[in-house]
């Protein structure tokens, strides 16, 4: 990888002192400024190579297009949705994060919102200050024996769930990628959502926040959830439809909400924090010390690292002068061990997978629907294998797409008309699977 000229970076957020540091003693000038507008920001970026942020700047298209000299923007943190990463993506701007440095702090977070909804603990210190001594008020539950349906098992969901699990709580959830049998062995039983919302005495979201996860707990997902189920969200705002959660727990149809993150921060319309039912947080799980000490360090090696051309981690955009076509980007995914590095694009406004695993397909894959990837050594009796296996699933398969090396192993992508309920019996057949609905 070429080394990349860094000289200039502004750090817009407060970010451990350890990043400003350790870019100083590699050499780049290093400028903090908090809580500037963004017309401040369009402004001042004009003057730096790379921008380090947490969630609150706004990183927009108007910043970027903005910003003549900018080659990094480091994301000290997980979610970078703040972050326009097409617009950077299209400048040759690389957006990178450190999404493993905060964790355990935002899975802890969660589990104290969660022990804190079953035992009024929030209310009850405010009505102790308040001069008050009321026993009866604050009954509560005890979390032993209760179902939390965790909704998104990535890194914070598997977390939440071994701690909860040492409640005697007992571990439901769904994800689309995750595998089922990979959470079977951190004690979460997976299932459709349909089947998980009836399930449910409390539900956590782990997932990032996209048009499929946006109000993924409706006024309809609610209807079908047992009556006085408490939420919690500590991932992002909206992933929790705000007007129904309020409306759920006037109705009581939900019993409390436990609140990080909201669609607005702060959130101007305050019916929701001020909710007796509702501990609210002001997006408060990666304040922790060692959270930050991580991000802060990880981010500020990782463009260390990048400039001296040692190595690209925590990337979710990749140069186009280092071969991408243009307008495509790269991530890697790291899921439970494994590694998936995809390129893709949108082409007439459709998500398309390009390459996955240096497996380059002969055709854009739509991403859209329902979506099994195998890896498979390339034959000609591979695809009557598979659609055979198939049709024994009684799934029919809506489409099949291959890639353009005929020799080795390759990586294939078919659309189903609905998701398998066993890859473990694609084995036979294929070297690794994983399946997704988008
Ligand atoms: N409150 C905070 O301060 C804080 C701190 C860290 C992270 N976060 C947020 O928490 C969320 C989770 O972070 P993470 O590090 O665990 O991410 P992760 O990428 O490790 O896990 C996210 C999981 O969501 C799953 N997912 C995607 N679409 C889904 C869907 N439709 N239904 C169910 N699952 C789906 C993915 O397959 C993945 O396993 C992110 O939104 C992140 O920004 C918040
Ligand atoms: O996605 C994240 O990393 C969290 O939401 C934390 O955001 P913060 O760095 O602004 O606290």
């Amino acid at each position: 990888m070429a080394p990349i000229s860094i000289k200039r970076i502004l750090i817009s957020e407060s970010v451990d002192p350890c990043c400003k540091k350790i870019l100083q003693e590699n050499g780049i000038q290093v400028t903090e400024k908090q809580n500037m507008s963004k017309d401040d920001l369009i402004a001042e970026i004009k003057d730096y190579d790379g921008l380090v942020v947490r969630s609150a700047t706004k990183v927009t298209a108007d910043v970027i297009n903005a910003a003549g000299n900018l080659k990094i923007i480091g994301r000290a943190g997980t979610g970078v949705d703040n972050v326009d990463v097409d617009a950077a993506t299209i400048k040759g701007i690389i957006v990178m994060n450190t999404p493993s440095g905060n964790t355990i702090s935002a899975a802890e977070l969660t589990c104290t919102l969660l022990m804190s909804l079953s035992r009024h603990v929030p209310q009850a210190a405010m009505s102790m200050k308040a001069g008050n001594w009321d026993r009866k008020k604050f009954m509560g539950a005890e979390m032993y024996g209760k179902i939390l349906g965790i909704v998104g098992l990535g890194r914070i969901g598997k977390e939440v769930a071994s701690r909860m699990q040492s409640f005697g709580m007992k571990t439901i959830g769904y994800d689309p990628i995750t595998p089922p049998e990979v959470t079977a062995t951190w004690g979460v039983e997976q299932m459709s959502l349909e089947q998980l919302w009836p399930k449910c005495d409390y539900i956590t979201v782990h997932t990032p926040l996209m048009p499929s996860t946006a109000g993924l707990l409706n006024d309809t997902s609610f209807a079908k959830c047992k009556k006085g189920v408490k939420v919690v969200n500590c991932a992002r705002g909206g992933i929790i439809d705000e007007d129904a959660l309020l409306r759920a727990l006037e109705s009581r149809q939900c019993g409390g909400a436990g609140l990080d993150v909201f669609v607005e921060e702060p959130p101007k319309n305050r019916a929701l924090v001020n909710h007796p039912n509702v501990i609210s947080c002001p997006h408060l799980g990666a304040s922790t010390k060692e959270a930050q000490a991580r991000c802060g360090q990880d981010i500020a090696l990782q463009i260390v690292d990048m400039v001296m051309g040692k190595s690209l981690v925590g990337a979710v955009t990749r140069n186009h002068s280092e071969g991408l076509t243009q307008g495509a980007c790269e991530v890697e995914i790291s899921v439970n061990g494994c590694s998936y590095r995809a390129t893709g694009s949108v082409q007439g406004g459709v998500p398309v997978l390009l390459e996955l695993n240096h497996s380059v397909f002969r055709q854009p894959v739509s991403l859209t629907g329902n979506l099994l990837f195998f890896k498979a050594v390339a034959s000609p009796p591979l695809l009557p294998s598979v659609t055979g296996f198939l049709a024994t699933a009684g799934v029919e398969m809506e489409s099949f797409s291959a890639p353009a090396a005929r020799s080795g192993d390759q990586w294939y992508c078919v659309g189903l008309s609905s998701l398998l309920g066993d890859l473990g019996a694609l084995k036979p057949l294929v070297k690794a699977a994983a399946q997704v609905s988008v």
